[in-house]
């Protein structure tokens, strides 16, 4: 099966490698094409939006263990509503793989997240109908 960005996991990164060009981020945007590319390539950003503060927070609690897990950190703001995840890899100052991979799986977040939510809403239906 073809390696996708959520079969990979984040390598230790020490630097000393250059960024990705345009031209190979764009390729990997593919995989996360809800994802803008700012900086001249060199992050890229994403805006989730939740139904209060409590469904933004929860989401963010996830982020940050995905990336203690994965190694590879992004900078998060959030609010009422709203959190922003923005990734690049400080180490070489743009963007690698490994911050590719933490979207995908940040997009997978947010996919599961919804589907339990669907289900609960869906479940109570059947128990009040
Ligand atoms: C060794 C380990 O890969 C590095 O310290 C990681 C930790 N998390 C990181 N996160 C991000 N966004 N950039 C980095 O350069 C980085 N370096």
């Amino acid at each position: 099966m073809a390696e996708t960005l959520l079969t990979k996991s984040c390598m230790p990164c020490r630097g000393g490698m250059p960024p990705l060009t345009q031209q190979e981020a764009e390729e990997l945007l593919a995989q996360a094409p809800e994802w803008a590319l700012l900086d001249d390539a060199h992050r890229i950003e994403r805006t989730f939006r939740f139904g209060n503060f409590r469904e933004a927070l929860t989401f963010v609690q996830q982020v940050g263990g995905l990336a203690e897990n994965e190694g590879h950190h992004p900078d998060v703001s959030f609010g009422w509503g709203y959190a922003t995840v923005s990734l690049r890899t400080k180490k070489i100052k743009g963007l690698h793989e490994n911050d590719f991979i933490m979207a995908a799986k940040i997009d997978r977040i947010t996919s599961i997240g919804n589907r339990l939510l669907h289900r609960t809403i869906e479940g109570a239906a059947c128990r009040s109908g």
